[in-house]
C-alpha cells in the first residue's frame, strides 16, 4: 500500500450547514500528481480549503501531519486582489514566510532563490514590477515563482490554467511535472478534461459525493462523468441541512 500525504475519512464540509463535500473517503499518495474533477459547483475548491485548514469539517477527518508551511497552496485567481501595491519580487518572497516567520528579515539566499524562481518562470527582469501591472498569465507565474521558493512537500492548486495561455500553460505545466518527478504530491483542480487525462495519472472526481478516485483513465469513464452530470442537475441549492453534519 502506498503511504497517504493526506487521508480524508468520511469528510463532510457544510456552508450554514449545506453540504458542498459529503461523506468522501479516501487518501491522497504521497508523490501523487492528482487532478480533482467535477461540475460546477461540487465541492472541489472547498476541499481544498478544508485541506490546508481555511475550512473545518462538519464531520469526519483530515489527516497529513504536515505543517501548514509544507503545503503550498495556490487559490483561484478571482480569491486574489491584486491592487495591492507590491512587488513581484516581494510577492514571491513571501513563499519565503517559514524560514523567515512573520515578523524576521528575508536573507541573501531567500532572495537568491527568488530571484531563480523567477527565472525558472520565465519571469527575470520583472521584480520590481507591481503585481497589478501584469497579465493574467504573468501574474500565475508569479504565484508559481511563489511555490517554488517555498519548496512544499504537498502542492494544492485550484484551476492553475484557468484563463491563461497555451504557452503559458505549457510552462506551467512542466513545473507541475518537475514538482511530481521531485517526489512531491501534487494535486490540481481542473476543468479541462483532455489536460486531465493527459497530464494527470490519478483522479479524483467529485459531485459533493464522491464519484470515483483511482487511476485517471478508469475514473474519467463515460459511465462516472454522466453520473457526475446527474448528480449535479439534482441539486438544491435550498435543499434540508445536513442532519448528521449538525
Ligand atoms: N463561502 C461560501 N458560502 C456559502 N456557500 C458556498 C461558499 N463557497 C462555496 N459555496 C457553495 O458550496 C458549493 C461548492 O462550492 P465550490 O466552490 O467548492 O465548488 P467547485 O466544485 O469548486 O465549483 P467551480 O467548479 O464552480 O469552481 C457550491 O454550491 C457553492 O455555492
Amino acid at each position: 500500500m502506498r503511504t497517504p500525504a493526506v487521508s480524508l475519512s468520511n469528510l463532510t464540509v457544510t456552508y450554514d450547514r449545506h453540504p458542498a463535500v459529503h461523506h468522501v473517503n479516501g487518501q491522497i499518495a504521497e508523490g501523487s500528481l492528482t487532478a480533482i474533477a467535477g461540475p460546477n459547483g461540487a465541492g472541489k475548491s472547498t476541499l481544498l480549503k478544508a485541506i490546508i485548514g481555511e475550512l473545518r469539517p462538519a464531520e469526519g477527518r483530515i489527516e497529513h501531519g504536515l505543517r501548514r508551511t509544507e503545503i503550498g497552496y495556490l487559490p483561484q485567481a478571482a480569491e486574489i486582489n491584486r491592487r495591492f501595491p507590491i512587488s513581484v519580487l516581494d510577492t514571491v518572497l513571501l513563499g519565503t514566510w517559514k524560514n523567515t516567520g512573520a515578523f524576521g528579515g528575508v536573507s541573501g539566499k531567500d532572495r537568491a532563490d527568488a530571484m531563480h524562481a523567477l527565472q525558472a518562470v520565465g519571469l527575470q527582469g520583472f521584480e520590481r514590477r507591481s503585481i497589478g501591472s501584469l497579465s493574467a498569465g504573468q501574474f500565475q507565474r508569479v504565484l508559481f515563482a511563489r511555490l517554488l521558493v517555498q519548496d512544499a512537500k504537498v502542492i494544492l492548486l485550484d484551476e492553475p490554467f484557468t484563463a491563461i495561455d497555451a504557452r503559458t500553460t505549457r510552462d506551467l505545466l512542466e513545473i507541475v511535472r518537475n514538482w511530481h518527478g521531485e517526489g512531491r504530491t501534487v494535486v490540481a483542480v481542473l476543468h479541462d478534461f483532455e489536460q486531465v487525462r493527459q497530464h494527470f495519472p490519478e483522479t479524483l472526481l467529485i459531485a459533493r459525493e464522491l464519484i470515483a478516485w483511482g487511476p485517471t483513465i478508469e475514473v474519467m469513464s463515460v459511465a462516472n462523468l454522466s453520473r457526475a452530470r446527474a448528480m449535479a442537475e439534482r441539486w438544491d441549492e435550498n435543499a434540508a441541512v445536513c442532519e448528521d453534519a449538525a
